[in-house]
């Protein structure tokens, strides 16, 4: 075929099979609008959130759910207990809710709640972004905010304005499209470590999204476009351990510190009770979640929250079972809920004694 304006090339996508449009941001957006009151919710709890990381509030912040979110109805149940106990404890600790949509895999997968919200292979993406949109706005509505890894550079266009904490993975933190796309997201955002443990990466991320970026993307009618981010300068670390085994140590802790005080970022790190911190075994997390909890309260500094995968049933079942236990992860194993109020609650007692020095 001759190349004409109206048939510019032969040679692209040669292994695309097909293109489907998507609903843009703006008409999500318009279907499940965020509202008052949820707004005021996420304002305040970003703003809290900040104070927490940069040193100004002494509470512990501790993002704790599901590795994945598979199913709304077991969420929403779970978000019920989490909010009445983040009540119970907002002395001494800010609860963020997970409520992750988004799974990057080490090789191939299910992809989450967004990617294929049948958990078929059928990817019905648009009612993935609609699920995920109103459960985000149901769980706000408990009083409860929450957090989001951000893997898919055009997701936040449909969510973000409902999330109060977000993170970038361990495989995905040394990337420049997601650097470039934290630079311009509104909540704060922790940056895990890479999968071999290297904390670098990750104090680099936060130092990179802390500047202006100019760069492609799409705009909320979801049109292609040039973005220019003003940069976030609320980015933290997130210790996950790594391949070359766990990093929650006090000495690991302290070389973290170091490191992002030295490129000026407050001095506080995050720490993932779970991935290679625990094996992603739910009941080593378990341990490192009361270890971490003993060390805080025996004054232990540095240490600004923690991460902990968590659901009503303990470990992990697969994607792909005939018949789903309910409320149990289809991803990483989780402690249940009996063992994460236990864990929340020696948090929070860690907090007080800790302030009592
Ligand atoms: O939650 C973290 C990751 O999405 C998950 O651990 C990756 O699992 P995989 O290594 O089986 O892809
Ligand atoms: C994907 C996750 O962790 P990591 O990027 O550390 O593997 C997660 O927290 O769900």
């Amino acid at each position: 075929m001759t190349i004409t304006a109206e048939n510019p090339t032969q040679t692209a996508d040669r292994r695309v099979l097909s293109y489907s449009p998507l609903p843009t941001p703006t008409e999500i957006l318009g279907e499940l609008p965020l509202g008052e009151a949820r707004e005021a919710l996420v304002d305040r709890s970003r703003s809290e959130i900040a104070d927490i990381l940069a040193g100004r509030d002494d509470r512990l912040l501790v993002v704790v759910g599901p590795c994945s979110v598979h199913d709304p109805e077991a969420a929403l149940d779970y978000a019920e207990r989490l909010a009445a106990l983040a009540r119970e404890v907002s002395e001494d600790l800010l609860i963020v809710m997970r409520v992750y949509f988004e799974k990057p895999r080490t090789t191939v997968g299910w992809k989450g709640l967004i990617n294929d919200p049948a958990l078929d292979g059928s990817y019905d993406i648009p009612r993935g972004l609609r699920t995920a949109r109103r459960l985000l706005l149901d769980v706000l509505d408990l009083g409860l905010p929450v957090g989001c890894e951000f893997l898919e550079p055009t997701s936040p266009q449909y969510i973000a304005d409902a999330v109060s904490w977000g993170a970038i993975g361990a495989r995905t933190t040394e990337s420049q499209v997601h650097r470039q796309l934290v630079s311009g997201l509104s909540m704060p955002v922790g940056f895990k470590n890479g999968t071999d443990g290297e904390v670098q990466v990750a104090v680099d991320g936060c130092r990179s999204s802390a500047s202006r970026h100019v760069f492609f993307g799409t705009d909320a009618e979801g049109r292609a476009a040039v973005v220019e981010t003003a940069g976030n300068t609320d980015c933290h670390v997130i210790l996950r351990g790594g391949t070359r085994g766990p990093n929650h140590d006090a000495e690991s802790v302290a070389s973290a510190v170091a490191s992002v005080a030295k490129v000026g970022l407050p001095g506080l790190v995050m720490v993932d009770a779970s991935h290679a911190n625990s094996g992603k075994s739910h009941e080593r997390q378990a341990v490192v979640v009361a270890e971490l909890a003993e060390r805080i309260g025996a004054g232990e500094q540095g240490i600004s929250g923690l991460m902990i995968e968590s659901f009503l049933e303990a470990g992990s079942q697969s994607v792909e079972a005939a018949e789903l236990v309910y409320g149990k992860s289809v991803t990483d194993a989780c402690i249940d809920w009996d063992t994460t109020e236990d864990g929340v609650r020696a948090l929070a007692a860690g907090v007080r004694d800790g302030r009592r020095g």
